[in-house]
C-alpha cells in the first residue's frame, strides 16, 4: 500500500518535470547566509538555534493558519529569537508556494531552508535562485546515489543541507554525506505518527560533530529544556508556533 510519503513524491516527479519545462525567472538573490553557522553560534552561546517553520497547512493537520503571512510571521520569529527559518513551498500538501519563501526572506536576516522535497540536483539550483540559503533531503525518499548528487549541488552554491533522518539505519546513511548538519524527524513520515523519544534514541549514535536538529512535536519550553539535558540544542518547530495569536511572544517563551 502506498504512503502519504510515496503520494508526495509521485506528485513532486510530476511537478518537477513541469517545473524544468516552464522555469521562471527569479531576481538575483543575495549570497547565502550561513543557516549551519547561525545555528551553531546560538548553540556555542549557550542558547537555543531555533528554525522556526512559516507553515500554513499540512497532510496530519490541514489547515494550521488561516491569516497566513509569510514576511509577518518571519519578522515575528527574527524578533522572538528564532536562528534561521524553515518555508514549506510544496503547493499540493502543504499550500506552500516559493513566493512565501521570497517574501519571508526579504523580510528578515535570518538564513531560510527550503522545505521541500528534493528528488532532483534542479531543485537545488532554482532553491537557491529563489533565495535559499540550505535545502533539505529526506533520507527515506532518496538513494544513496540520489542524495550525495543532490548534497553536491547544494555544496556547490555554497548552500547547506539539512539531512532529515528518522531511524538508526537511515542515521546511518546520512553519516556518509559530507553534511554535519543532521535532523531527526520525530514525524513518520509514512504513518504521521510522532515520537519524540526517536530524537533521543539517535542523538546516541550521533558523532559529537554533528549539529543535531530535533524536529517536530515541540510544544513549548519544557519540552525543548528537557532536550538539552541530553545536549540537543536545536530545534524545528512549526505548528506549535503557527498556531499562536502573537508570534513574537511565543517564540520569545520558547527561546529567550
Ligand atoms: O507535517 C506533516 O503533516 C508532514 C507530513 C508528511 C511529510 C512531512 C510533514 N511535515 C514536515 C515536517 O517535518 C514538519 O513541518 C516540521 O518538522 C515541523 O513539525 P511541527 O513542529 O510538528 O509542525
Amino acid at each position: 500500500m502506498s504512503t502519504i510519503l510515496d503520494k508526495i513524491l509521485e506528485t513532486k516527479r510530476h511537478e518537477v518535470t513541469a517545473r524544468k519545462a516552464a522555469a521562471r525567472p527569479w531576481p538575483t538573490p543575495s549570497a547565502p547566509r550561513g543557516f549551519k553557522a547561525a545555528l551553531d553560534a546560538r548553540a556555542a552561546a549557550g542558547s537555543y538555534g531555533l528554525i522556526a517553520e512559516i507553515k500554513k497547512a499540512s497532510p496530519s493537520k490541514g489547515l494550521i493558519r488561516a491569516d497566513f503571512d509569510p514576511p509577518a510571521h518571519a519578522r515575528a520569529y527574527a524578533a522572538g529569537g528564532a536562528a534561521c527559518l524553515s518555508v514549506l513551498t510544496d503547493h499540493d500538501y502543504f499550500q506552500g508556494h516559493e513566493d512565501y519563501l521570497v517574501a519571508a526572506r526579504a523580510a528578515c536576516n535570518l538564513p531560510v531552508i527550503r522545505k521541500d522535497f528534493m528528488i532532483d540536483p534542479w531543485q537545488v539550483a532554482e532553491s537557491r535562485a529563489m533565495g535559499a540559503d540550505a535545502i533539505l533531503i529526506i533520507v527515506a525518499a532518496l538513494d544513496d546515489g540520489q542524495m550525495a548528487e543532490i548534497e553536491a549541488a547544494a555544496i556547490e552554491l555554497g548552500m547547506d543541507a539539512l539531512v532529515e533522518v528518522h531511524d538508526a539505519a537511515e542515521l546511518d546513511r546520512a553519516l556518509k554525506l559530507r553534511s554535519r548538519l543532521i535532523g531527526v524527524n520525530n514525524r513518520n513520515l509514512k504513518t504521521f505518527e510522532v515520537d519524540v523519544q526517536k530524537t533521543y534514541e539517535l542523538v546516541r549514535h550521533a558523532p559529537k560533530d554533528c549539529t543535531f536538529v530535533a524536529e517536530s512535536g515541540l510544544n513549548n519550553r519544557a519540552d525543548l529544556d528537557a532536550m538539552a539535558e541530553h545536549d540537543i540544542r536545536c530545534f524545528l518547530v512549526g505548528e506549535s508556533l503557527m498556531r499562536q495569536t502573537n508570534i513574537e511572544a511565543a517564540t520569545r517563551a520558547l527561546v529567550g
